[in-house]
């Protein structure tokens, strides 16, 4: 997150009285809400989730005279080296105003941090008193009481964790409210511990209480890509087999497992980048039309493009590890984990059949990107011999730098009829100046607190998912 450049602003155009808003079901809800990070001492913590939740803050859609945030995990630590451990992922690199500096001072105040295990019940007690003091105090006004749990730990705990909230941390207030839990992804291993973790946690809540994040549907691009395809004329009968060659989905990072390695070793790329990021990437981008922006009619439609994916071909399947990922002290020295992977993913459908949608994605590579290109086939009876300069090519990147850009075969300006290839290029830096885009994790949260699950992942979407054995 990009803490330098912060505005405050109340983003009435995103809120939940937007028409798209209303449309998807959202109702504004007020009242006392309660965020609890479980794994506050973690990385996932400090580097996403406190600072969303402090940009949340200081966009006014977490008011102080309502909010209250805990931190839970099993560190012992005070409250104030927790907010001493936070403060300089939140404070801007590039130096402070003086009013910055007091928002973040403001901000840290909201939390409190609670230590216990996540298998026994006196530090969720402990949780709970806490909790139930702050909404006492919040609910002498109101009387809602809303608790969103945010598990921000390894999905070995997850069963522990959530049995722990059911039986001690729940909603009270019988004037109203609910109880939500966010679940990070891997959300397992394959198709077995995917069901097994999902059957676990179901029995304890209803699917309209859990929130799968997967923080690639919270970029903003990846939320773009609904109303580039279906609000736009333009595409709507291009976006087919009869003109499309193929779709190509890349992710590529610069950095290897960075402190990481102890977890990414047991997934390895597939399952950390492509099983989810770019799955839901490619499913946005070949789903049919949804009949409404209401969350189930857009994931029913997801659901459909992941059943109509064939199994993969083993010979169109790359792998590869990166030179120095087993120096990782926390790395096996014999592990042969994917660092690096290109799978060609192929749709069943009348849409799509015969359009391969290649998936690459890598650690440690040259540069940071993640985008998508759809190459379009080349023109039939081309007069201009133009071949040679590429097709035209609808190229939308993620990050860095958002921009959306076309690249078409034009004249080139001057006295000769020879063509060019050329951009139509909309870079977001560019066209919105001085607008901050939201970060993902922001976004989503705000989410989970409106009660909207368009963004997130359903259970039978994660059930055809784990399907394809990766
Ligand atoms: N970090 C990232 O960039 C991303 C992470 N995620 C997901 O978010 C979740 C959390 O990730 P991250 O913060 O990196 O993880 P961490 O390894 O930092 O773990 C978070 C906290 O969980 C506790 N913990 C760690 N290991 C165990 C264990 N074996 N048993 C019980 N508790 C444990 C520790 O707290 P304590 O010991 O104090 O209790 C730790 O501070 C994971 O599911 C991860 O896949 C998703 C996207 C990106
Ligand atoms: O989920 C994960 O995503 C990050 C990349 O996220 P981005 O928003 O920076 O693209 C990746 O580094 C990490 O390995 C993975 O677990």
């Amino acid at each position: 997150m990009e803490t330098s450049e912060w505005h405050i602003e109340r983003r009435s155009s995103f809120g939940s009285e937007s028409p798209l808003a209303r449309e998807a079901g959202n109702v504004p809800e007020t009242g006392s809400l309660s965020i609890v990070v479980l794994g506050a001492s973690g990385d996932l913590a400090k580097k996403k989730t406190f600072p969303a939740l402090f940009h949340l803050y200081l966009q006014g859609f977490l008011p102080p005279d309502e909010v209250h945030i805990f931190g839970y995990a099993r560190t012992k630590i005070s409250d104030d080296e927790l907010r001493n451990r936070l403060r300089g992922y939140l404070v801007p690199k590039k130096g402070a105003s003086p009013q910055q500096l007091e928002d973040v001072e403001k901000f840290l105040q909201l939390i409190k941090y609670v230590s216990g295990s996540y298998d026994s019940e006196d530090g969720f007690r402990l949780l709970d008193k806490e909790i139930s003091e702050h909404e006492y105090l919040k609910n002498s006004v109101e009387g809602l009481s809303r608790r969103l749990f945010y598990l921000a730990l390894p999905p070995s705990v997850y069963p522990s964790v959530c049995k722990m909230i059911k039986t001690c941390c729940m909603n009270k207030s019988d004037l109203g409210g609910w109880t939500r839990v966010v679940v990070e992804k891997p959300f397992g291993k394959d198709l077995e511990s995917a069901e097994e973790l999902s059957t676990e946690i179901g029995k304890l809540f209803e699917e309209p209480q859990i929130y799968r994040i997967d923080h690639y549907l919270g970029k903003e691009l990846v939320q773009n890509l609904l109303v580039l395809r279906f609000a736009n004329r333009f595409f709507l009968p291009l976006w087919n087999r009869d003109n499309i060659d193929n779709v190509q989905i890349v992710f590529r990072e610069d950095f290897g497992t960075d402190g990481r390695g102890g977890y990414f070793d047991q997934y390895g790329i597939i399952r950390d980048i492509i099983q989810n990021h770019l799955l839901q990437v490619l499913c946005l981008v070949a789903m049919e039309k949804p009949v409404s922006l209401r969350p189930e009619h857009i994931r029913d439609e997801k659901v459909k493009v992941l059943e109509s994916v064939l199994p993969i071909n083993d010979d169109e399947v790359v792998l590869g590890q990166y030179e120095g990922y087993k120096d990782d002290p926390t790395v096996p020295d014999e592990s042969n984990t994917p660092t690096f992977a290109t799978v060609v993913l192929r749709i069943h459908n009348e849409r799509w059949e015969g359009v391969p949608f290649i998936l690459k994605a890598g650690k440690a590579l040259n540069s940071r990107k993640a985008e998508i290109r759809v190459q379009f086939k080349d023109v039939p009876g081309d007069i201009f011999k133009c071949k040679k300069q590429g097709r035209n090519e609808c190229v939308i990147r993620l990050q860095p730098s958002e921009a959306i850009y076309m690249k078409l075969t034009v004249k080139q300006p001057g006295l000769e009829m020879s063509t060019v290839q050329s951009e139509l290029d909309l870079s977001y830096g560019q066209r919105y100046q001085g607008v901050t885009i939201p970060e993902a994790y922001e976004r989503l949260i705000l989410d989970t607190i409106r009660g909207d699950q368009q963004h997130f992942v359903r259970r039978d979407e994660l059930k055809v998912r784990s399907l394809h054995a990766w």
